[in-house]
């Protein structure tokens, strides 16, 4: 240190002359020095700009003193440093050196010897560079100016209000350093120039505030010119170029769950990698991360390091794609509607600019808020359009066909989704099947999901119960649900979907089931007003099918009863007296009242059916139809749907749902004719039926429990039928449970006038024509034919014999010509075998050719066989002469 403003000493030196000389040039000095002062102090004042200040220093004592060049620097008192502010741009020898642009930029500390000495001088305080620049923390400067050539410098604080705001750092490069009268000068300058900074910042700051007033101005009337989204993200693009040309922002908006933020606009410019755009873009990140909270929950612009955020443990992706980007420093503030947080700005800036930012954040606020209550009214209002549409569309749904259409279409037009489930709850309450749903959303999955779709379940299942119990329905997150071990989940992700819906399909306060929705996101008002519209066209549709189903079992039950009635008198009287017939109605009241099963065996027409009304008439259940099913009337394709019913499109031709006689006889009899002719496949599914008691349609699911007693009667010997392999042996267990056999007519001859007589009265009742009795000679050929066809060809004979009678009287009968034992007629040969047929038929031949076997006009003639054929068949079938000579 050289001295501090000792101007004294050079004053007052010599006595005398010389004292007095001094003393004139002393007076002289002083009067320069006080024009000097006078007129740089007139000059500072003037100064507002920055760059006028060391220029008017510099010419007020250009001439007078010497000094190589000045800077000013300021105080930071916030991290204790100050810093060039400025620069001497002609005079500076240190311009060229390398440091010159670091010295420029740098912050130097307060703390640290040599400045605080400045501090504590009380006038400015020069320094030999080399006696002070390798002290310990030395600012490097001094060493920079010393390699220029600079040898001294000369430094004072600058005050304003009592406090150092700054220096001014003079420099010189010549020996004879700073004069007494420089130094009093500068000491009497000093307040001009620490005004003049005063002003130059106060002016500074006046013209930032001016600046950002516009900016703010500019903004705002664009931001007045927003209305939607993308007006917004290019006003506060342009913005923000301005202000920061290569960096970037992002708004993220709280979204409608409250608990996540997702990006509504950004910019950014750096990031080239669409991937990490795509994600960023296509993420809700949870509010409550640590960090999105604290922006939130800041009054001011918060700034934030991304490395110091990471290793704070803020694990949200999005710091880490940030790293990825090489972001450093950005920028975090909220956006705020009144005293609703609307979202956050993110801006990609190592500097905040609080008051800017605010100024900034609040039009973008408006705007924003203004957009989103734009966007909820438009969207209201279109759905509300659009749920009124759909409304229209489903009133005039009809059937299941219809309202799938419907549904599907609105899901995928408006919702971009598919249906992944409706299930319906059944009459008893408690299951809930599926009833409609769209395939094609679970290709990924397909054998799981129709396991699952196949699946019946009940109003207890867990996620079902939950749903169920739900006002407005349940959003399930797929992600959380996988992570939470639901079953179903798994399902659900494979869509790539993030949310499944589900709601409780209502009508009034009554549940009807409930409808699955996975989807991105919905809108809860549109999902809740389609839902009920749902509702009531599933409804409307049950109330239809249900309608459609009585219709059809009342249709079927009416034509029962047509033939019932058509049948009645049928049944009312089983005629015959005889030994077997007693036998018969024995049987008949020991099995009529209990549920046992009942086969009935007889040749055709032996009155089978008319034993199986019987039973059903004296058992517990003659108060219902007894249902018919002909097994031999029915091409075996059909017999199963004819049998146990179908649900509709359950094969090609199923157009509508059918009820099986099965269900039709359900509490009543069901009376299976001709049982002996059932295909195996419809044999088995029978025997099930008897089994369990139960039965499900053909392509249905719901198992239908039912009480039916079953009768069946059958011409054929089922013993050899099971032996044949052509009747199950288990079915035929479960039938034979107590056989019934009728004797055909040829074997109860004391029965035919009997029968006779009730057909006789039977038919003049209906002709109205009057015949009393039958002769004895007919009553004798009556009894001599071996009845074939038996009651029923008995009746058709009489019935054909009314029409022809005459005079009251039936003469004579229209039997087939060859009667009593001639077999060779042909309704003879049925029931029997084809030996017998062979047998009766050589005879024939043989006795039309007076017993000729072989040559010319013989029976091997006739038969076009070799004689020798003819023997041997002849000693086959035990033909004899006494057969054909008799
Ligand atoms: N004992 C009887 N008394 C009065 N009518 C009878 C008697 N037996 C049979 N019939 C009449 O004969 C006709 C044939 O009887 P039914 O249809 O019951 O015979 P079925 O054995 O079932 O014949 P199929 O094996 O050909 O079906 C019917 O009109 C029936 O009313």
């Amino acid at each position: 240190m050289k001295n501090e403003g000792g101007k004294e000493n050079n004053r007052h030196s010599t006595p005398g002359k010389k004292e007095a000389e001094t003393l004139i040039q002393t007076v002289e000095d002083y009067r320069r020095e006080k024009e000097i002062l006078l007129a740089l102090s007139n000059e500072l004042t003037k100064v507002r700009e920055k760059n006028d200040l060391l220029h008017l220093f510099k010419k007020g004592i250009k001439g007078l003193f010497y000094i190589s060049h000045t800077i000013i620097t300021l105080i930071d008192y916030k991290d204790e440093t100050y810093t060039p502010f400025l620069l001497d741009n002609e005079g500076s020898p240190i311009r060229t050196h390398d440091r010159y642009q670091e010295m420029v930029h740098s912050r130097f500390s307060l703390n640290e010897p040599f400045i605080q000495s400045v501090l504590q001088a009380s006038a400015p305080i020069s320094f030999l560079l080399k006696e002070v620049m390798d002290l310990p923390q030395s600012p490097p400067f001094l060493q920079v100016n010393y390699e220029k050539g600079v040898t001294e410098i000369l430094m004072t604080k600058l005050m304003k209000e009592g406090k150092p705001i700054g220096f001014l750092h003079i420099y010189t490069d010549k020996p004879e350093g700073f004069s007494a009268e420089f130094r009093s000068i500068i000491n009497g300058i000093v307040p001009q120039i620490s005004g003049a900074v005063s002003n130059i910042l106060k002016n500074e700051e006046l013209l930032k505030e001016e600046k950002e007033k516009s900016f703010l101005l500019d903004f705002s009337s664009e931001i007045a010119a927003v209305r939607t989204k993308d007006d917004l993200a290019r006003a506060v693009h342009g913005a923000f170029r301005k202000l920061n040309p290569s960096g970037g922002f992002v708004i993220r908006r709280i979204n409608e769950d409250k608990h996540t933020l997702s990006i509504y606009v950004y910019d950014m410019p750096n990031v080239k990698n669409r991937k990490i755009i795509k994600e960023l873009e296509n993420t809700s990140f949870e509010m409550n991360d640590g960090l999105q909270n604290r922006i939130l929950n800041s009054a001011i612009p918060v700034l934030l390091n991304t490395e110091r955020e990471i290793r704070r443990g803020i694990t949200s992706t999005y710091l880490q794609y940030w790293k990825q980007l090489g972001i450093e420093n950005f920028v975090g503030i909220r956006l705020r509607n009144g005293e609703t947080n609307l979202g956050i700005l993110l801006l990609d800036i190592d500097e905040i600019n609080v008051r800017l930012l605010k100024g900034i954040c609040a039009q973008i606020s408006i705007a924003m808020a203004n957009i989103i209550a734009n966007d909820q009214v438009s969207k209201t209002q279109g759905e509300q359009a659009f749920l009124l549409d759909f409304s229209k569309d489903i009133t005039r749904v009809r059937t299941r066909e219809e309202l799938q259409h419907a549904i599907f279409t609105v899901l995928d037009k408006t919702m971009h989704t598919k249906l992944a489930m409706i299930r319906v709850l059944e009459d008893d309450g408690i299951h809930l099947s599926a009833f409609m749903y769209d395939k094609s959303l679970f290709t990924k999955v397909k054998d799981q999901f129709d396991n699952m779709a196949a699946h019946r379940i009940t109003v207890d299942e867990p996620y079902t119960a939950q749903v169920l119990a739900s006002e407005e329905g349940i959003m399930f997150s797929v992600e959380e649900e996988i992570k939470s071990g639901n079953d179903y989940a798994g399902l659900w992700r494979s869509t790539g979907l993030k949310n499944m819906y589900a709601l409780p399909l209502r009508v009034g306060d009554k549940s009807i089931g409930t409808i699955w929705i996975l989807a991105n996101r919905l809108s809860p008002l549109l999902v809740k007003g389609i839902c009920a519209q749902i509702s009531i066209a599933i409804a409307n549709i049950q109330a239809n099918e249900k309608l459609l189903t009585y219709k059809k079992k009342l249709e079927i039950e009416n034509d029962y009863l047509k033939e019932q009635i058509k049948t009645i008198y049928n049944f009312s009287e089983i005629i015959g007296n005889g030994e077997a017939m007693q036998r018969v109605y024995r049987l008949i009241s020991l099995v009529a009242d209990s549920n046992t099963s009942v086969l009935i065996t007889g040749e055709t027409g032996t009155g089978k059916e008319l034993v199986a009304r019987a039973i059903h008439n004296a058992s517990g259940r003659k108060d219902k139809l007894m249902v018919k099913v002909n097994c031999a009337a029915l091409p075996a394709n059909l017999i199963e749907s004819e049998l146990f019913g179908h649900e509709r499109g359950a094969f090609t031709g199923a157009t509508d749902r059918r009820i099986g006689k099965f269900e039709l006889a359900n509490n009543s009899t069901l009376f299976l004719d001709e049982i002996g002719e059932l295909p195996p496949d419809a044999q088995a599914k029978l025997l099930r039926v008897i089994q369990e008691r139960e039965l499900e349609r053909i392509g249905g699911k719901q198992t239908i429990r039912l009480d039916v007693r079953l009768i069946a009667a059958t011409n054929r010997n089922l013993d050899e039928e099971v032996k044949a392999g052509r009747f199950r042996a288990d079915l035929y267990f479960r039938l034979n449970v107590f056989p019934i056999h009728l004797p055909p007519l040829r074997e109860r001859q004391e029965d035919i006038e009997p029968l006779a007589n009730f057909f006789i009265q039977k038919y003049t009742r209906s002709t109205g024509r009057k015949i009393k009795s039958i002769s004895p000679k007919v009553i004798q050929k009556l009894r001599s034919y071996t009845w074939p066809g038996n009651v029923r060809e008995l009746e058709h004979l009489i019935e054909r014999s009314i029409l022809l009678a005459e005079d009251g009287k039936i003469d004579d009968l229209f039997i087939p010509e060859s009667t009593g034992t001639d077999k060779t007629n042909p309704a003879l040969l049925l029931n029997r075998s084809l030996d017998e047929v062979e047998r009766s038929y050589i005879i024939e031949t043989l006795k039309r050719c007076g017993g000729k076997i072989s040559g010319t006009g013989s029976a091997a003639d006739i038969l076009k066989i070799p004689g020798n054929t003819l023997h041997s068949k002849m000693k086959k079938l035990g033909i004899s002469k006494s057969d054909y000579f008799s």
